[in-house]
């Protein structure tokens, strides 16, 4: 399936640059830890990527040896699409290896996975689930000082995509990654239409879309824009502090299309500050020109964090 965005915004992003390639016997696979309709994600190392004699562990994004010409098409587009992203806050994609029949996709490996688990993992839910072992369930579950650094680094990864006038089309927690010490950045490896399938919906048959995070617009008339991913940050927003619930949990898919064409937003979440509620309502605007921007977002975010930073007095 060719992803639209891959083409849809190359007219206006910066030249495109043509991705590294990686010798195949520079790669050891190790593991699978991801499983997609198009082929397998794998834990593993490449030496030499970034200092010569080193290894450096990554994320191996296979297609299936027997793809066809158009399935190897897109793998060329979203490689080159790929390379030519660079910031903190998207996952870093290192290149390609075509020398075997199973053309492979490098990327940083992040080693606490996608942010919808972590959120679910780190939640009052999971927490309930332990047994007994205060310390243990304090330690784990997210602060909110913690939830407003994750927000921080998806908007600062979202603001650089708008600004490269990428359009992401699938911005939502599950489409983050978060590595050590609570590093999170926007990347996905193509499965999510797999691992969470009732987060799409099936339209006519051939088109899955994730109608929960989308706005009236692409609702109806199927339009994606820098302003249609700006709504799909405030949902983002949503979960994260909800830890990890899918919007709109009570209702069927057909029930969310018509709230959200009846202009119906999501419920402010119990533990939602208000600088957060006030910019999610700020992503729900009705009209996308209404919509904040992510660079406002980012602003307000930024005003707002030594607030929630705890100062420890260094004794
Ligand atoms: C945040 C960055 C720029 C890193 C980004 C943006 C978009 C995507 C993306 O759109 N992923 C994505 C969707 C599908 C997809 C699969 C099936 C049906 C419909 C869409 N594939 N991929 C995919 C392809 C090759 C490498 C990795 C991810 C990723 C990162």
């Amino acid at each position: 399936v060719d992803n639209p965005n891959y083409c849809v915004s190359r007219k206006k992003m910066n030249p495109l640059k043509c991705p590294k390639t990686v010798k195949l016997q520079t790669i050891l696979l190790m593991r699978v830890i991801g499983e997609g309709a198009f082929g397998r994600v794998f834990l593993g190392t490449c030496a030499h990527l970034i200092k010569k004699n080193e290894f450096t562990i990554v994320a191996v994004k296979t297609l299936k040896g027997n793809s066809s010409e158009s399935l190897k098409r897109d793998f060329e587009r979203e490689a080159e699409m790929l390379s030519s992203l660079e910031h903190e806050n998207i996952v870093t994609f290192y290149g390609v290896c075509t020398e075997s029949d199973q053309w492979m996709m490098i990327f940083e490996f992040m080693e606490n996975g996608d942010l919808n688990k972590f959120l679910r993992m780190h939640g009052p839910d999971a927490a309930m689930l332990r047994a007994g072992d205060m310390s243990q369930e304090l330690q784990q579950q997210l602060t909110k000082e913690q939830l407003m650094k994750i927000v921080i680094q998806i908007a600062s990864g979202l603001e650089y995509l708008a600004s490269q006038h990428f359009v992401h089309r699938d911005v939502a927690t599950r489409n983050c990654l978060v590595g050590a010490d609570l590093v999170v950045k926007l990347g996905d490896f193509g499965m999510s239409r797999d691992i969470y399938c009732t987060d799409y919906y099936k339209v006519d048959g051939t088109a899955i879309i994730p109608v929960r995070w989308m706005p009236p617009e692409s609702i109806m008339y199927r339009t994606f824009t820098v302003e249609s991913d700006v709504w799909s940050f405030g949902v983002t927003l949503w979960e994260v502090y909800t830890y990890g619930k899918q919007p709109w949990f009570e209702y069927s898919n057909i029930e969310v299309i018509e709230h959200i064409k009846n202009h119906r937003t999501l419920r402010r979440p119990p533990i939602c500050p208000d600088v957060i509620y006030k910019i999610m309502t700020g992503c729900w605007k009705s009209s996308p020109q209404d919509r904040l921007t992510m660079k406002e977002i980012t602003r307000l975010l930024e005003t707002e964090l030594p607030s929630t930073l705890v100062y420890i007095d260094i004794i």
